[in-house]
């Protein structure tokens, strides 16, 4: 059985998605590395493109109240469909159909907006019937549109609830052709997964929760919205996407000084874009740690006893067996580069990948082509603590894990204090890292440029899968690890591949099942061995 929706990735929701748009919008999700909808409910064309224009390339979704544009023209639309395009989101009108079938499917594809021309996405309430869905559908299907139905809203003493909104998943059901997800504050199509007599086998379906009512400032307005912050929708309700309105726009509304305006409403869609972005992470980070091999998670210092092995590749997601605590904390005076080669994991003999390794940090400046990264020599990673009755098994597994040109060694793990005012103190002392040896054979130094090197990972993939999918996952799971972290060359490999699988247009990010099985195999062969030497793990 697959994970729970909610810990998959937008990437790999994509593939399963039927309706197109729904499908198209998760992932453009995943390549912006946005979940972010800006609402631009301003009632000027020139408003309108100014606020798309500053924050395009923070969004994911543009949503558009189309009536209230007082100078409504195909000017505007053109325009608006040309950003799209160029700026790679999608375009949802906030119509909120809600009449019978033949009137909404002339209100969605004739009149002066003709909706369904330009927008990618629209929305219904269910109050009519689905009679309406079955309207808009014949409008909107053929061009390859989709629907979501306003399953609750966001404003104080809706009546949108309970069993009006089971009736909304009930219909969407039927017609998951068309209907990709819900207008909703937290995730309704799971609400009668406990009901015995409901299908328990949901992995085929696919549905998204779109959640307006976000704001970072404040509860509410004066007319009955609420707002929540993106944490609690995208961390805690689950829900997939951030709808922002006056959060991100508000200040054109204010300010006389229209270019300072501007500023801060790009701004805003940064701000807004991080914080989306930054939950969903966390949720899978969150859920991967939970499900991990008896993991712990457990806030107090390791004792000298124990064991603790300090990740900085993918151990960082994928913890040791035995695992009893996670620490999350940086070790000083050593770089991380992806300057080993790797012909049995993410590359082949005759194209070898490359996979990360820690370097001594005057090891790496010794070479003329090392770069220097603002943050110093400090990496991020997760230091694994084993349980004691295991220490030595999982050791003998670590070792044949790392054999291929990793050397142990042992380094102390800091972190920031809990005390904003303290400075960064060690958290475990002597932890156990792997190392790569400037002299080991599969060691290759440092690349001309990361341009170079991306370029290059693009082309590689060995047993556990492609190269870049290892940088990418490396990437935001370091990211996720605290909002101090800093990691420059990682960061920026990151971003130029992104562009890379861009540019080729490649199929989003899959997860890492073939990653897992090689894991597991090796988990077989060192518990085969210590059976034979009669210490079963
Ligand atoms: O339940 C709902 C459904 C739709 N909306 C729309 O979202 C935006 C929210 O704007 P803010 O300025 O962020 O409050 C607006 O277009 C609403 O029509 C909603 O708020 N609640």
């Amino acid at each position: 059985m697959s994970p729970p929706t909610h810990a998959q990735t937008y990437a790999s929701r994509a593939q399963k998605l039927k309706n197109p748009a729904g499908k198209a919008l998760l992932e453009v999700m995943e390549r912006k590395q946005s979940n972010l909808c800006v609402s631009v409910d301003v009632t000027s064309k020139k408003d309108l493109l100014d606020v798309v224009k500053s924050v395009a390339k923070f969004v994911c979704l543009v949503k558009t109240h189309i009536d209230i544009v007082s100078d409504f023209d195909q000017d505007l639309i053109d325009q608006l469909v040309g950003l799209s395009k160029a700026e790679d989101f999608l375009i949802f009108e906030d119509r909120k159909f809600a009449d019978i079938g033949n009137t909404v499917s002339l209100q969605y594809g004739a009149g002066v907006h003709k909706i369904a021309s330009w927008a990618h996405i629209t929305n219904a309430h269910l109050v009519p019937g689905p009679g309406i869905i079955d309207g808009l559908k014949t409008v909107g299907e053929p061009l390859q549109r989709g629907l979501l139905l306003l399953a609750e809203m966001s404003s104080k003493g809706t009546l949108a609830k309970g069993g009006y909104s089971q009736e909304c998943v009930k219909a969407a059901r039927a017609n998951q052709d068309f209907v990709f997800g819900f207008i909703a504050m937290h995730r309704v199509q799971d609400d009668d997964l406990a009901d015995s007599a409901a299908p328990i086998e949901r992995d085929a379906e696919e549905f998204l929760v779109l959640t307006p009512g976000v704001g970072l400032d404040v509860s509410g307005d004066a007319m009955g919205q609420q707002y929540r912050t993106p944490q609690q929708v995208i961390g805690e309700s689950k829900c997939d996407v951030i709808i922002v309105g006056r959060g991100i726009y508000g200040a054109l509304l204010k300010s006389d000084d229209r270019a300072s305006a501007i500023e801060q409403v790009r701004r805003q869609g940064e701000r807004y874009r991080v914080a989306g972005w930054q939950a969903y992470e966390q949720r899978l980070t969150d859920h991967a740690s939970v499900s991990a091999a008896s993991v712990l998670l457990d806030t107090s210092v390791p004792t000298s006893s124990e064991m603790n092995i300090f990740g900085y590749g993918s151990l960082i997601f994928k913890p040791p067996p035995h695992t009893i605590r996670r620490t999350v904390g940086y070790i000083r005076g050593f770089t991380r580069r992806f300057a080993q080669s790797s012909i049995d994991h993410r590359g082949v003999p005759s194209r070898p990948g490359r996979v990360v390794t820690l370097v001594e940090a005057k090891d790496w400046h010794a070479f003329a082509d090392a770069e220097d990264t603002p943050e110093g020599d400090i990496v991020w990673g997760v230091c694994w603590t084993i349980d004691p009755a295991h220490a030595k098994d999982v050791r003998a597994y670590l070792d044949h894990r790392e054999i291929n040109g990793y050397t142990p060694t042992y380094t102390d793990i800091w972190a920031p204090s809990t005390n904003a005012w303290s400075a960064d103190e060690i958290v475990v002392k002597s932890c156990l890292v792997y190392v790569g040896l400037p002299s080991n054979p599969a060691f290759v130094g440092p690349s001309r440029s990361l341009q170079e090197l991306a370029e290059y990972i693009y082309t590689c993939s060995g047993p556990s899968g492609r190269n870049d999918e290892y940088v990418l996952k490396l990437a935001r799971a370091t990211r996720n690890l605290s909002d101090q972290v800093r990691d420059s060359h990682l960061f920026e490999l990151e971003r130029i591949l992104l562009q890379i699988r861009k540019r080729e247009g490649l199929p989003l990010l899959d997860d890492d099942v073939v990653d897992e099985e090689r894991e597991q195999r090796i988990m077989e062969e060192v518990i085969a061995r210590n059976k034979a030497n009669g210490k079963p793990l």
